[in-house]
């Protein structure tokens, strides 16, 4: 792993520009490496944190951007629910990344089909990996320590062969989704999680400072050769005791 580093802002406001930043950094070196920029996308708070701050950006050219979901729910693309039919509202109808770069789920199909139907998506998208290669996944964290679609004490953190699992029992509605699995998660090149508000105090505590037990799902995330990034803020942070970074406003990650 090229080493995690948690970084800590007083509030969303001064979060979401850095993270701006973090996507357009990586976004510009993966283009200039190899032609294209793979993004994995989580729902929750953070498509309007996107939303909010990407648009506003001078110059934004997502022309050569790869999106893909790190999960998402099993509901029509107009469901409330739908984490892709929430970023076409409110980030992909303002950017101009081409429909063709962005991998959605088939959400028409059954939940173990629409997961073999997404694994092929991926597999299409990143024919040299065995598991695709992102070069920057954004990942929440829930209140439980669960990330993607991967829940306390699942099978599925068990799981090392699949690339997109499905799940029928997630503890948070809706029930049906399909998740990312962690081999592809820990295979990305860059990882950011985003975690925010008072409710993650003592589970980002647990999760960045170990517990007796097993690991938390978010704790699992341990890039095998990416950056790992935690960007929280003061509420998230207020039960660390580990040493975190603050940034000087214009610095750079
Ligand atoms: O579709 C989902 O449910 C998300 O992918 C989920 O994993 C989310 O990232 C966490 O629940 C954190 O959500 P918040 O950032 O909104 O707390």
């Amino acid at each position: 792993m090229a080493g995690r580093r948690v970084v800590v802002f007083p509030s969303s406001a001064e979060l979401g520009p850095v993270l701006s930043q973090l996507v357009t950094s990586r976004a510009e070196k993966a283009i200039a490496s190899h032609g294209r920029f793979t993004l994995g996308l989580s729902g929750g708070s953070l498509v309007s944190m996107l939303g909010k701050e990407l648009p506003t950006l001078p110059d934004l050219d997502c022309s050569k951007w790869v999106v893909g979901f790190c999960d998402e729910r099993l509901v029509p693309f107009d469901d409330p629910e739908s984490t892709y039919g929430l970023y076409k509202g409110q980030l992909f109808s303002k950017v101009n990344i081409p429909d063709s770069g962005i991998l959605t789920i088939d959400s028409s199909l059954p939940v173990n089909e629409c997961a073999e139907d997404y694994t092929r998506k991926l597999k299409e998208a990143f024919p040299d990996d065995k598991f695709p290669v992102f070069d920057l996944l954004l990942l929440g964290m829930g209140p439980d320590g669960h990330t993607c679609s991967l829940f306390p004490d699942h099978p599925l953190l068990e799981e090392t062969k699949k690339i997109v699992a499905s799940i029928s029992d997630s503890p948070k509605p809706p029930p049906q989704r399909v998740t990312m699995t962690f081999p592809v998660v820990n295979s990305a090149r860059c990882v950011a999680f985003v975690s925010t508000g008072g409710s993650k105090a003592p589970v980002l505590k647990e999760v960045l400072e170990g517990r007796e037990g097993p690991a938390y799902p978010a704790a699992r995330v341990v890039p095998t050769n990416g950056e790992l990034f935690w960007l929280v803020d003061d509420p998230a942070a207020s039960s660390l005791t580990i040493q975190v970074e603050r940034l000087g406003s214009g610095a750079k990650l």
